[in-house]
């Protein structure tokens, strides 16, 4: 077997494949029509149940609390905090409304996003935080603005201090100017007692990366511990509300787009939900009319491919003009020169007699950073019983 391409063996997510989060339950949204159930839905998991470990005061952190007490729920404070009440998350069931917390839910046209004024220094740090975050280089500038107004400068004051604990309701979605921050998971769905209660570590973010999107937009609880690592550290704070009505829709546009789709490839069932949604993140699209090439056998390897719609053909050239392989809806290709730093070992056409070919794709670099815990699968498909070894696969 060819040694793996993947950094690290296991990609990104470290040893996250063995400790699957089966936190990203559903939780009821009062007052928004479009609640969304996670596609990793474990509605008995007791994350899923409430939110025992939720601290109904705390606005100061506590650095000893990372490894030792119940988590706190971290909340921005401030003059114009967006009115949500101190019980907020603390009960069993809580319903995760932010909008009904707000003055404004009940006149959604009349909704007023939050200002923070800031000095010319603050927002030099914020501008220079963001621009090398994708989710803000999709916005238009009407929107970025809302957001740069919005934000609100989070000074962490030393290490291990938990931004965000697992298992709780999700308030405000995070930017990194300073520090590192290091995300666990534990597989039950919440923070439990003991040394090891946070889980296992899966995750780093750094300056210009963001975190705590995931319980905004799917209405679930926290996915994974997220605590500071450094002195420190700076953060800006979106709340919920801000969160869901700007940047979800412009954003996240293609990982909305992309995640009900994702969760029908066979070859990413086994992956969490975070991790189809970081997939969904660095895809792209592009059409192919009938007959067109996509792949060119012999060629550098430089993308794989998933099959969004219409039929593709597979051809190599010592089989003349017959397919050799035909793939559907879902299916993938071009793993094997990728994985094996190889030529492409055949040709991939969109079908003759079909009509346009739809394909998502990402390049090799995002390939070996987010499809490390499926390269096992991948590398388990065979080709030899028919002879034709080598060829760009699916999952038929
Ligand atoms: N491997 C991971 N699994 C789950 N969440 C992660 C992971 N790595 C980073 N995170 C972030 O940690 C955050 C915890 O809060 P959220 O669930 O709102 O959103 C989560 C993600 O933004």
């Amino acid at each position: 077997m060819a040694e793996s391409t993947f950094p690290g063996g296991s990609g990104p997510f470290g040893g996250f494949n063995s400790a699957r989060s089966p936190s990203m339950a559903n939780v009821h949204e009062d007052e928004e029509s479009d609640t969304i159930t996670s596609p990793t839905n474990t509605a008995s998991t007791p994350a899923a149940l409430g939110f025992p470990f939720a601290n109904s005061s705390s606005f100061s952190f506590n650095a000893s609390s990372a490894h030792s007490q119940p988590p706190s729920a971290f909340r921005p404070p401030g003059p114009d905090d967006q009115g949500f009440p101190n019980n907020y998350n603390m009960t069993r069931r809580t319903s995760v409304s932010a909008e009904s917390l707000t003055p404004t839910n009940h006149q959604d046209s009349n909704w007023k996003p939050p200002y923070h004024q800031k000095t010319q220094d603050q927002l030099f740090r914020l501008r220079a935080s963001v621009s090398s975050n994708f989710l803000f280089s999709h916005l238009d500038d009407d929107s970025a603005n809302v957001v740069l107004g919005a934000l609100v400068e989070k000074p962490i004051p030393a290490k291990d201090i938990k931004v965000i604990t697992q298992g709780d309701a999700g308030d405000y979605f995070y930017v990194v100017e300073r520090g590192v921050f290091d995300i666990y998971v534990n597989p039950v769905g919440q923070v439990t007692p003991g040394p090891d209660g946070m889980g296992q570590k899966v995750n780093t973010i750094g300056p210009g990366g963001s975190f705590g999107e995931l319980a905004l937009m799917y209405n679930a609880p926290r996915a994974a511990t997220v605590v500071s690592t450094e002195k420190e550290s700076t953060l800006w704070a979106l709340d919920r509300v801000t969160f869901r009505r700007i940047l979800m829709d412009s954003a996240f546009q293609r990982r909305r787009m992309y995640e009900s789709f994702l969760e029908e490839v066979p070859l990413l069932s086994t992956l969490t939900l975070y991790e189809r949604s970081k997939i969904a993140d660095a895809l792209d699209t592009q059409k192919f009319s009938p007959g067109a090439v996509i792949i060119r056998e012999g060629d550098p390897g430089e993308a794989f491919f998933i099959l969004e719609s219409g039929e593709a053909e597979v051809y190599k050239s010592d089989s003349g003009d017959s397919v050799v392989k035909r793939y559907k809806k879902g299916d993938y290709f071009g793993e094997l020169a990728l994985l094996d730093d190889k030529p492409r070992a055949a040709s991939v056409v969109a079908a003759k007699n079909g009509g346009e070919v739809k394909v998502a794709y990402v390049g090799k670099q995002g390939f070996q950073r987010l499809l490390g815990p499926v390269e096992g699968i991948m590398r388990r498909n065979d080709y030899s019983g028919s002879g034709r070894e080598g060829i760009a696969s699916a999952t038929t």
